[in-house]
């Protein structure tokens, strides 16, 4: 009777093991191939290890376990392997790195070991002819012509609109009750780039259909680049066709000559001749780079500094001691009056020391650009590893910034450590890469000296003219597509009284 039962049991047994042997096998010498492939790409020349870590399983590599981490994929790496590491990730071997010194060393390779490699979806929403996607001569000319729409005199100009919009949003937002500050944020930051890149107004833009696809655009920046409807890609691609039709009418216009804006300047740098390779004689902008930066300029100047505005109002919410000494120093400015302090000058935003402390510390605790994608051009070595040739390089601004040996305290919110001679001055000795918010070298951002006056003048009025109330100030953070609270910041604003000061 056993017997009986257990033949047919053994008959069926014996093909499952044989069968699971086999994928075992099988999957242990894909594995095996997989790695050697990755080993294989190591430049004979060179003794030196790869960086320590895991390229995963065949094909996918980690990218399986970064979805469903996100950061947290980071801080666990980090942990277990250190500042250097390898894995691979979106169909790429990958050497995510961090550090002062090995980013120091890394970035000073730059453009001739290293060079920009950006995710696809990004690509695609920043265009083939923008600063960000550009390489070589190309980047060289255009970041020239960019800059000049950075100028201290530019932005001077700019600033009249920034305080303006900042005043309307902020007082729009008390009495309106309980609202998320996060999008709150991003509004206000979108209007500032219309009407900054583009010169357009409230007005111009009547059904808020552009603003509208600036904001999906963030939202779906890092996605998989497949087309299909419904999906993320698909979204990003209908509202960039949105802004692009809209720059280009605004192109057909030449611009608003009633408003000073960045298409001024890139409008100025199309009327140089333009040569036979389609380029200005080596310094003008083409029809197509005059849009394609004007998107990337929108989408590369609004989640970071919506983000750094959001953990802003974070901060103080956490450190009402922090808004006192914001308020009294604006008191001692003459710029605390909620009657208004008329129009500000870029000059006295320069002077409110304590301000800009409290932005170095907000930037240097929840750092808005995590990092950043390079490709090795030429086989690397790092921290005594070797990264083969072509591999995708991340380099981390904000595991830097947590791991940094120069900040005491480093988890801590203390804006007054920049106001430490010693600091700064161990900054520029030791290595300026233990704070590089807006990054370093050849692709530095070309919005630092903006996206500080935004915020300048953000804690001006938002301390000026409000008193608010966070509903929930211990929210865990996120990092992707931008860096804010989880739940994005629920918040009441209240109009301030004088007295209350
Ligand atoms: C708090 C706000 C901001 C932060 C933290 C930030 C951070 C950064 C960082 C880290 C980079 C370097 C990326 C790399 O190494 O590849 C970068 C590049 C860039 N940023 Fe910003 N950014 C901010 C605001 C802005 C604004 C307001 C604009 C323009 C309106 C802007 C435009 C750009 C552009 C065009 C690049 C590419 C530069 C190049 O490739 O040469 N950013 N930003």
């Amino acid at each position: 009777m056993t017997t009986a039962v257990l033949t047919p049991v053994l008959g069926l047994m014996v093909p499952m093991v044989w069968c699971s042997v086999v994928t075992s096998l099988v999957l242990a010498v894909c594995t095996l191939a997989w790695r050697l492939r990755y080993s294989a790409m190591k430049d004979p020349a060179s003794s030196l290890p790869l960086p320590p870590g895991s390229l995963g399983w065949p094909i996918v590599g980690e990218t399986v376990q970064f979805v469903v981490q996100g950061a947290q994929f980071y801080v666990d790496h980090f942990k277990r392997y250190g500042p250097i590491y390898k894995t691979h990730l979106l169909g790429s071997p990958t050497a995510r790195v961090s550090g002062a010194e090995h980013l120091h060393h890394l970035l000073n390779s730059e453009p001739q070991s290293l060079t920009m490699k950006l995710p696809g979806s990004v690509r695609h929403m920043m265009g083939k002819a923008s600063l960000v996607t550009s390489k070589g001569d190309d980047h060289v000319r255009m970041k020239k012509i960019i800059l000049e729409a950075f100028t201290t005199t530019r932005l001077s100009d700019y600033l009249p609109c920034v305080q303006q919009n900042t005043q309307r949003r902020i007082k729009s937002w008390c009495g309106q009750g309980r609202i998320l500050g996060f999008q709150a944020c991003e509004q206000l930051i979108v209007d500032l780039v219309l009407e900054l890149v583009l010169g357009c107004r409230l007005e111009n833009d009547r059904d808020g259909s552009v603003r509208k696809a600036v904001m999906t655009i963030n939202n779906n920046l890092f996605c998989v680049p497949l087309n299909i409807p419904g999906g993320g890609f698909y979204k990003a691609s209908k509202a960039r066709a949105i802004i692009s039709e809209f720059v280009l009418r605004r192109l057909a216009d030449k611009g608003d000559k009633e408003h000073v804006s960045m298409l001024e300047v890139f409008l100025a740098a199309h009327h140089t001749e333009v040569g036979a390779a389609g380029k200005g004689a080596g310094q003008g902008l083409t029809a197509e780079e005059i849009v394609d930066n004007a998107i990337s300029l929108m989408i590369a100047g609004t989640g970071t500094t919506s983000g750094a505005l959001c953990c802003l109002l974070l901060l103080l919410g956490q450190h009402p001691e922090v808004v006192e000494e914001i308020r009294e120093e604006l008191n001692t400015a003459g710029l605390l009056s909620p009657d208004g302090p008329g129009e500000l000058s870029y000059d006295v935003l320069q002077t409110l020391e304590f301000t800009q402390s409290v932005i170095k510390e907000s930037l240097r605790l929840h750092t808005p650009a995590g990092g950043a994608f390079r490709k090795a051009e030429k086989p690397l070595e790092v921290a005594g590893y070797h990264i083969p040739k072509d591999w995708t390089v991340v380099y981390s601004i904000r595991d830097t910034h947590k791991s940094s040996k120069v900040f005491k305290d480093v988890s801590e919110f203390k804006p007054s450590r920049w106001q430490d001679a010693e600091l700064s001055e161990r900054l520029h000795r030791e290595n300026p890469c233990h704070y590089m918010p807006f990054g370093r070298g050849p692709r530095a951002c070309v919005g630092k000296a903006l996206a500080t006056m935004e915020m300048t003048v953000f804690l001006v009025e938002l301390c000026r003219l409000a008193t608010f109330e966070l509903h929930n100030p211990d929210a865990d953070m996120v990092f992707l597509p931008v860096t804010k609270p989880a739940d994005d910041l629920p918040v009441t604003f209240y109009a301030r009284k004088e007295k209350s000061n």
